[in-house]
């Protein structure tokens, strides 16, 4: 398992190692110890699994606020997308900015975004599914939201010429100066 640290260095993205054969290949998608000494020592407690029909399909920007904060293990088991983590850390260096990573079904990669960020991504191609591990139970009066298109967080969403597919809920999301202190940034993430 090879772990690429972000332009946010919190951010990381994980190759797993894929074995072949003359059958396809094999992977060990996740490993507990493995992911605590190279990633980050946390728990995951939940699975959750997303099918999206359409290409220009976008989720998000999402997170759950304190004390159901949410760290994201993502990975897309078919199709192809754009993940992107917003850092909204009052206090953070980069407070706004964002990274992204395409990972796909082919690629393999995933991407763990820990809590303190928001979370979105966009559909590459049609029935994308993605599955992702969090560490805090879902908690809806805790689940949260930041504008897609907000401008100050500047993210090129790569719908073309297309209107991005989005929820009623997607629609309604505040921009980061109307988002308040949600989390506080106390450091960098410390790296196992
Ligand atoms: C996230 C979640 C949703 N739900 C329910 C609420 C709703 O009825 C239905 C669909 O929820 P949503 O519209 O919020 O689904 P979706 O837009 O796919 O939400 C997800 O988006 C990505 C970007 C994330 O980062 C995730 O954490 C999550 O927020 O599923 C659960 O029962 N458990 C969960 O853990």
């Amino acid at each position: 398992m090879e772990v690429q640290w972000l332009a946010i260095p919190d951010v990381g993205v994980i190759r797993p190692r894929r074995l072949a054969d003359a059958r396809g290949y094999f992977s060990e998608a996740f490993v507990d110890r493995l992911f605590r000494s190279a990633v980050a020592d946390v728990t995951f407690v939940q699975d959750n699994h997303a099918l999206s029909r359409d290409k220009g399909v976008i989720r998000g920007l999402h997170f759950q606020r304190p004390p159901h904060a949410q760290g994201k293990l993502v990975r897309c088991t078919r199709g192809r997308i754009l993940d992107v983590a917003v850092d909204i850390r009052s206090g953070s260096p980069t407070y706004g900015k964002h990274v992204s990573a395409e990972i796909s079904a082919e690629n393999g990669l995933q991407i763990w975004i820990p809590a303190g960020f928001a979370h979105g991504y966009c559909t590459l191609e049609t029935d994308t599914e993605i599955s992702y591990k969090v560490t805090d139970y879902y908690a809806p009066d805790c689940d949260a939201g930041l504008a897609f298109d907000d401008p100050a967080l500047g993210i090129g969403w790569p719908t073309g010429d297309h209107q991005p597919i989005l929820s009623a809920r997607d629609r309604t999301h505040p921009c980061l100066a109307e988002l308040g202190d949600v989390f506080s940034y106390s450091g960098p993430s410390a790296r196992p």
